[in-house]
């Protein structure tokens, strides 16, 4: 499936662009100075499309599900980003050209090359070549020549794209030198791969040893957080956190506008859920006949793109989802998707391959939109275990748990390790709180062996990460550890963690794709643009333009704004000379979906028109019923087709007002 309008036409980027460039959606930041890549400014519209966006999600997610929303700091201490696994872990395979020095992502680079050979090979047969339906084309396109291929090297390829997000740097490398992968730029093998750490290294305050980052995501802050949440929240389970925020990403090659950048907005929930039980998840029915395409990780392994359409209960019965809690999110990001206006015959679940997964993750499905540059992740949903809460536990002693009572008391008999204050902390001065985790986190056995060294020796030693040469000798005087016997009332379990992680950006950008088409102009060959984003998406949703400059309209102009804002809705406002049609078009492109217009009969019966932005159609009415309308279609419950059955159609067609204008 090759990109199309919303009204079926192949889409013209360049088109597209222009517009985007023109009505100042977005721009690239510090252009004057020649921009820097990967950087963005949002402009008036781009900023009213984001606040939508996220104002739905907000009323989606947090306020639909009782989630507890959080606003954590971007700069985070390098601690904790080496505890979470991002210090050594969060990170791209990169390669160098030896020849003009540039940097290639490593994956982009194979990818680009053999799809390249594989068109070629297509041109040389003779088969059409269409824009093809998957490439995620995140990295630079590399030219094409019509060479023919070997039919067994056609279909190794095809194996290697399906797959590629399941190798690392060193299997990319010997991809490389296998097919003999050259830069298009220069005609060389680019060099090895190595990791490149995605991170914005920095200092907090003054002094460098107090090193930083700028959060890759908004995660961390979240899980932190995690036991004043629960107590927050009484004690209660399962629930989840929320946070909407700035994450900072330093990719290597940054393209294809907002779907690769450094600095860009992300939505992520952290759903806590007990692991036991199943992870069920108890609004499930409300969404279990919710359909869904999937692209599941068996069918990429086998070289394949094929989907499905599987009702999300049914996903998790046949476990092609493996689990309710996972599921349920699967089909709510479904929904909202839905709500905000993306089309959803370019949407689809993919699950990742085992090598592509974060460290952090065991199962994990990308929400993907159907754009220009191919299929692009625009959500991830990972079930994330119970790694973060365990690591951050582990490294800090913090108990990042939930006590349940038991319906049963237990007895359990095990290892119990008691610290002597007054002697340990003298003893490891700053590290007694590091050495102290350690032997928190130890193991039954570990305690075992521990307790009959203190019994043998009289000091025991144990391993302590990031303390001296990482061994600590602790004296018997400063510790005690027994075997004892203990009747429990309650439960403690660390919860397991499902993901919810929106990039409102790509989001806003397919949402743009995917709303977009253009219309012939009456008596001229230009195409105008239409973005019919549904009304409560929509930046602007009502264009209020007086037939003429004339003065006796303002009053009209200021009293119907003035009452359209008192409803929350915003319009705006265009008196300029341009006419009518004109003044809607530069409308259409900004995908206000309604017009208003003031003209001479409103000033005799107090009437108005109200314009419809994808059909063009009008009604007219008096003031109340106009504005009782526009609110019914702004909060989605009426349609155009409502409104039209219960208001007089105008007849008067927009060329037809620009004429009566002269
Ligand atoms: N560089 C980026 N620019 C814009 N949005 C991004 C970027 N990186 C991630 N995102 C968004 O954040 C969401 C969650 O991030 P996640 O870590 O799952 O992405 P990712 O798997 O690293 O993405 P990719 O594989 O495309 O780099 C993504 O689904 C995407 O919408």
């Amino acid at each position: 499936m090759s990109a199309t309008t919303l009204k079926g036409q192949p889409l013209d980027k360049a088109v597209l662009d222009a517009m985007l460039r023109r009505r100042m959606f977005y721009t690239p930041s510090f252009e004057i100075y020649g921009g820097v890549g990967g950087l963005y400014d949002f402009g008036p519209p781009g900023c009213s499309l984001l606040t939508n966006i996220t104002d739905i999600w907000r009323k989606h997610f947090i306020l639909e599900e009782d989630m507890l929303e959080v606003d954590c700091t971007v700069l985070t201490p390098h601690e904790v980003l080496k505890t979470s696994g991002h210090v050594d872990k969060f990170a791209d395979w990169m390669c160098k050209d030896p020849k003009n020095g540039e940097i290639l992502r490593a994956d982009h680079f194979v990818e680009a090359v053999l799809e390249a050979r594989l068109k070629g090979d297509k041109e040389a047969r003779g088969v059409k070549v269409e824009e093809k339906d998957d490439p995620k084309k995140k990295k630079k396109k590399a030219k094409s020549e019509a060479i023919k291929l070997d039919d067994a090297l056609v279909q190794e390829y095809e194996e290697v794209l399906a797959r590629i997000d399941n190798y690392g740097g060193p299997e990319l490398g010997e991809l490389i030198k296998k097919y003999d992968l050259r830069n298009p730029e220069t005609g060389e093998m680019p060099s090895d791969p190595v990791s490149f750490n995605l991170m914005f290294q920095t200092t907090i305050g003054p002094s460098s040893n107090s090193p930083g980052y700028l959060r890759p995501e908004t995660a961390q802050g979240q899980f932190l957080n995690f036991a004043k949440l629960l107590e927050f929240n009484q004690g209660g389970m399962p629930f989840a956190s929320a946070s909407i925020g700035k994450s900072y990403r330093n990719e290597i090659s940054p393209r294809a506008g907002l779907l690769r950048v450094r600095e860009f907005l992300m939505a992520e929930i952290e759903h806590f859920v007990d692991p036991q039980g199943g992870k069920k998840h108890h609004r499930f029915p409300d969404v279990e006949d919710v359909e869904l395409v999937f692209l599941d990780r068996e069918t990429q392994l086998a070289g394949k793109t094929e989907t499905r359409k599987v009702a999300v209960g049914e996903a998790v019965k046949s476990c092609l989802v493996d689990n309710e809690t996972l599921g349920y999110f699967l089909a709510r990001i479904h929904l909202f998707l839905a709500k905000i206006g993306v089309d959803q015959s370019k949407l689809r679940f993919r699950q990742h391959m085992q090598n592509e997964m974060a460290h952090y993750a065991v199962d994990c499905w990308d929400a993907e939109l159907l754009t220009t540059s191919g299929w692009i992740e625009c959500v991830g949903c990972a079930d994330r275990s119970a790694y973060d809460l365990n690591v951050h536990a582990k490294k800090t002693g913090a108990a990042l748990v939930v006590r349940s009572r038991l319906d049963e008391p237990i007895t359990i008999e095990e290892w119990e390790v008691d610290v002597e204050k007054k002697k340990f902390g003298p003893l490891f001065k700053k590290d007694a709180k590091t050495v102290e985790a350690a032997l928190m986190a130890s193991s039954q056995a570990d305690r075992e062996k521990l307790a009959n060294e203190l019994k043998d020796n009289g000091k025991a030693t144990i391993t302590v990460e990031g303390y001296g040469d990482g061994k600590a000798e602790i004296p018997s005087d400063a510790i005690r550890i027994e075997f004892r016997k203990r009747v429990e009332h309650t439960r403690e379990f660390t919860p397991n963690v499902i993901e919810p992680s929106f990039g409102i950006g790509r989001i806003l950008y397919a949402l743009i794709e995917h709303n977009f088409w253009t219309r012939g102009s009456e008596g001229t060959d230009e195409a105008r643009g239409v973005l019919s984003f549904p009304p409560p998406v929509a930046p602007t949703k009502v264009l209020i333009v007086p037939l003429s400059s004339n003065q006796s309209f303002k009053p009209h102009l200021k009293k119907l704004s003035q009452r359209l804002r008192s409803i929350g809705i915003s319009s705006r406002v265009d008196d300029s000379s341009a006419s009518i049609g004109k003044r809607y078009s530069r409308n259409d492109e900004l995908g206000t979906p309604l017009g208003i217009t003031i003209d001479f009969q409103t000033l005799q019966d107090n009437t108005f028109t109200l314009r419809d932005r994808d059909s063009t159609s009008q009604v007219r009415a008096e003031e109340d019923k106009i504005v009782e309308a526009i609110k019914s279609l702004v909060d989605s419950s009426k349609t155009w087709a409502d409104i039209q059955k219960e208001l007089p159609a105008f007849e008067g067609q927009e060329v037809d007002v620009a004429v009566r204008e002269k």
